[in-house]
């Protein structure tokens, strides 16, 4: 049996090819947990539609890719533990794969399986990441404080990511198991093409409505991922990247890999392999080393979650130092809403809540405003960021979450940006406030329309 979760791709998958080796049957599922949809007391729901709709095309490549090796995905929404329970139950594997999970939640089924099946063989291994767990120079518990820490010695130690080499799709693949029904009858297993009527996806997507930060469209799958990193490396972004990072907006100002990586249609090898191949036609500088030294933050991001567990979740995060952070309806909603009295603020919440997609700048602030500002629980940002960003990664979210609350790996115990500095400096024209009409909602210098006491807060008249 092999669970696909983040890890939505057959190229550069060490783990497929392995059982692809090692079994004579397998079956290929992917499970959707409805707790990782459901709302909690910070978010009505904790994937958007936009996302469930990115996710969709991505299960509907991966699964065109299986048929053309006579092989299916099979899709189903419940618990995991009891979904696969039953299906160890009836079809009795002698091996269970699944890509190393590095949060809790993900976690939890496959440790509960382990414990139920102890006949069953369950490997895992780390496809998500660019090191596997004996390549680093240190163990998981001891992975340091800050991620300056981490760069130096995985700089000095481990081994060099310019010569990565990707690995090719399994040639072919075993057939599936004979007692599942082709046709789906199993009530909670059903092949994706006849989920796709039940969900009401139509199996192609109309190009218009994908999100677009660049002239590309952000689409599910695995080939459109190997269209947009080819796409990227045919310019000479790379070579400017240091400088241009930072923008909001505009044409391969970033690399824009985050939502494929998330889902593990593309791999941080596949990226470094084609960064690499791009450094010996164009020559290396600082701005293509700035792509190692980010996706370096990415892997620094998976250690940590592994390393702090549930802390990951928890309002004083690793640190354990006291914050305070209120939920306070009113702010959180402008926040949303893009009402609040900060422009920039406004425009960057508009395009995260219109595309799916928002910048890392757009990120820092925004994150920077809910905590500092409006004085909300990081949390409640962190979720409504799970439920929107197409490149959601529950480590790089709730890290990232963390450091700018000052409760994770920040040596300088957070950061507090200067809404006008940042606008000075990264909109100073205001075209990006202007596209995504971040003066529309503003709400004037007073947030909240009632005091503590519940008192209407009046905004004096200006005669
Ligand atoms: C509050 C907050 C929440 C975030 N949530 C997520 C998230 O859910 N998923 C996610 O992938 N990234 C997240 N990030 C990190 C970062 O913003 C995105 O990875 C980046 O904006 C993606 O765009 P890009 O692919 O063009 O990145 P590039 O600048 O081109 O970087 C290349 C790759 O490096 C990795 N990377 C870059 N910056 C970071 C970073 N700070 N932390 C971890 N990895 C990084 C990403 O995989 C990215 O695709 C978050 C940042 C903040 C401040």
């Amino acid at each position: 049996m092999f669970w696909f979760s983040n890890d939505l791709r057959l190229k550069d998958h060490p783990l497929l090819v392995r059982a692809a080796q090692q079994c004579q049957h397998l079956l290929f599922i992917f499970i959707q947990s409805p707790q990782q949809i459901r709302g909690n007391r910070f978010v009505v729901s904790r994937m958007s539609a936009e996302r469930r709709r990115f996710q969709w095309q991505t299960l509907q490549s991966l699964n065109t890719k299986l048929k053309n090796l006579d092989q299916t995905l099979h899709y189903a929404e419940g618990e995991p533990t009891a979904i696969l329970d039953g299906l160890i139950e009836q079809l009795q594997p002698d091996a269970i794969y699944r890509a190393r999970q590095v949060a809790s939640e993900e976690q939890h089924p496959w440790q509960q399986l382990q414990s139920r099946f102890p006949n069953t063989t369950f490997i895992s291994a780390a496809v998500q990441s660019i090191y596997q767990p004996d390549e680093l120079p240190m163990s998981v518990e001891a992975l340091p404080d800050t991620f300056s820490q981490f760069r130096r010695l995985i700089e000095q130690a481990a081994p060099s990511y310019d010569d990565a080499q990707v690995l090719a799709a399994p040639p072919s693949l075993p057939p599936p198991p004979t007692e599942i029904d082709q046709q789906g009858s199993q009530p909670a297993l059903l092949p994706v093409d006849k989920w796709q009527a039940r969900l009401g996806y139509s199996s192609t997507t109309d190009a218009s409505e994908e999100p677009q930060l660049t002239s590309l469209p952000i689409k599910g799958g695995e080939d459109a991922a190997a269209d947009f990193l080819r796409a990227y490396f045919q310019t000479s972004a790379a070579s400017h990247y240091k400088e241009t990072r930072n923008a909001l907006d505009g044409e391969f100002t970033s690399t824009r890999f985050s939502p494929w990586l998330a889902n593990g249609t593309l791999s941080p090898t596949q990226v470094l392999a084609a960064l690499g191949k791009y450094q010996r036609l164009h020559g290396r500088n600082e701005s293509t080393y700035w792509i190692c030294f980010e996706l370096l933050w990415r892997e620094y991001f998976q250690l940590y979650a592994i390393k702090h567990g549930n802390k990951l979740f928890q309002l004083r995060g690793i640190t354990n130092k006291p914050v305070t952070g209120c939920l306070y309806g009113e702010r959180l909603a402008r926040w949303i809403n893009g009402t609040t009295p900060y422009p920039l603020v406004n425009a960057s919440m508009n395009q995260l809540r219109a595309t799916g997609l928002l910048s890392n700048r757009g990120r820092q602030i925004v994150a920077s405003c809910l905590i500092h500002e409006l004085q909300l629980d990081w949390r409640a940002g962190a979720y409504y960021f799970e439920q929107q960003l197409l490149d959601y990664d529950v480590a790089s979210n709730w890290g990232n979450w963390q450091y700018i609350a000052g409760v994770g790996a920040d040596p300088r115990q957070g950061r507090h940006f200067n809404l006008k500095k940042q606008q000075q400096m990264f909109d100073p024209e205001g075209d990006y406030i202007a596209k995504w009409h971040g003066d529309e909602g503003a709400c004037g210098a007073v947030i909240d329309s009632v005091d503590a006491a519940d008192w209407p807060v009046s905004v004096p008249v200006n005669k």
